[in-house]
């Protein structure tokens, strides 16, 4: 389809490029439209094609790389490369966690004049999937009207206290008040400076692009939501792939323990093809300078795992966390973690 469509524009290329109006010609105005929704093998192959093509994906390529989050995020989240030509890496973004995609986001614009509407995804998000009652009611987390006295950690919220050991619980749709809530720390998305990194032996990874405090709030790990039995054929496809190239997969698998104790959520995470920049955070043995915590909107089914800073963090520290203490395969990946207590290679598990 792509070269059907691409095949009438390289002809009038040729044809506007004889042309010597002032006006920007109709053609380069389409291609502007069409070539943020190429891949960056398709956006190559076309910049082959004639000199003002070459010059949209260029651009196109500048603007990808200058904002990995492609404006879903409220500030620019760029990537670095002194190491290698990898200008950015492709994937679809999304700020929250997705239902699994099926054929809906296939395709997403990318490099654009314009960025992304922050709706765009929205629909597929699945934060506001509630326990309600046969009358449409909330059953689960509170309703509270108003935390306006709680202060801004929002420690006195009825909300913040519904949560099990493990598990942060913050305000929710249901509830009245509004994001400037204490009670909302993640939701309001990222609000530290971040960069993303390449270095030769890890790949890609997340920086601090600033002082960023001990408990602040950094991102939330967002991709699709995956059954545990679609997780476990994406697992044995990804270590086939790790086998036989360089690929890196970003497949997390969360257990909330219910607080019966006596059971426990699984939450299948896959940020590998569709995710947010915390999928670049790479692994640490000494549990690095990020925290994990479960965290459920009042009301929300799920909860969502959001990273905090452990530490202070100084500007172009790399961000870390601990993927795990267990590991099954003997020769697993190398661990390049550099700390004191590196184990050697990565943590690994059967999903
Ligand atoms: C979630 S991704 C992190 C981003 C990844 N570095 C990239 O380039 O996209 C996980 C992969 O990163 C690499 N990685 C993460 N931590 C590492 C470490 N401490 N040492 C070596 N490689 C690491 C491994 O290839 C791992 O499978």
């Amino acid at each position: 389809m792509m070269r059907l469509m691409l095949e009438p524009l390289s002809k009038s290329c040729k044809f506007n490029e004889e042309e010597k109006g002032d006006k920007r010609p109709v053609f380069l105005q389409c291609a502007e439209l069409i070539l943020p929704w190429l891949t960056p093998s398709e956006l190559a192959n076309v910049s082959l094609t004639c000199k003002a093509f070459y010059q949209i994906c260029k651009t196109i390529t500048l603007r990808r790389s200058s904002d990995s989050s492609r404006g879903f995020e409220n500030l620019a989240i760029p990537f670095h490369n002194t190491v290698d030509t990898h200008p950015y890496v492709f994937f679809i973004y999304t700020p929250s966690l997705i239902i699994s995609s099926g054929s809906q986001l296939r395709r997403q614009s990318w490099g654009s004049e314009f960025p992304a509407s922050p709706n765009w995804v929205s629909d597929l998000a699945v934060e506001t999937v509630s326990l309600v009652d046969e009358k449409g009611e909330s059953v689960s987390g509170c309703d509270c009207e108003t935390c306006g006295d709680v202060g801004d950690e929002g420690n006195g919220c009825p909300c913040s206290r519904l949560a099990g050991l493990d598990v942060a619980s913050e305000c929710g749709p249901s509830c009245g008040c509004g994001l400037k809530c204490g009670n909302r720390l993640s939701q309001k998305g990222i609000s530290v400076r971040l960069k993303i990194a390449r270095d030769k032996r890890k790949g890609w990874g997340l920086y601090a692009d600033q002082l960023i405090q001990k408990g602040q709030f950094i991102c939330e790990y967002a991709g699709e939501l995956l059954t545990t039995e679609e997780a476990r054929k994406r697992h044995k496809y990804y270590d086939e792939l790790t086998s036989h190239a360089h690929f890196s997969s970003a497949l997390l698998v969360v257990r909330e323990h219910l607080p019966s104790g006596k059971a426990c959520l699984r939450i299948n995470i896959d940020a590998t093809s569709i995710g947010n920049v915390a999928r670049f955070i790479n692994h640490s043995c000494d549990g690095g300078n990020l925290s994990t915590k479960l965290v459920r909107r009042s009301g929300a089914l799920l909860p969502r795992l959001c990273f905090f800073a452990s530490k202070d963090i100084q500007e172009d520290e790399e961000l870390t966390f601990s993927y795990g203490e267990i590991r099954k395969r003997p020769r697993g990946l190398p661990c390049f973690c550099d700390s004191s207590s590196c184990f050697g290679t990565l943590p690994s598990e059967e999903t």
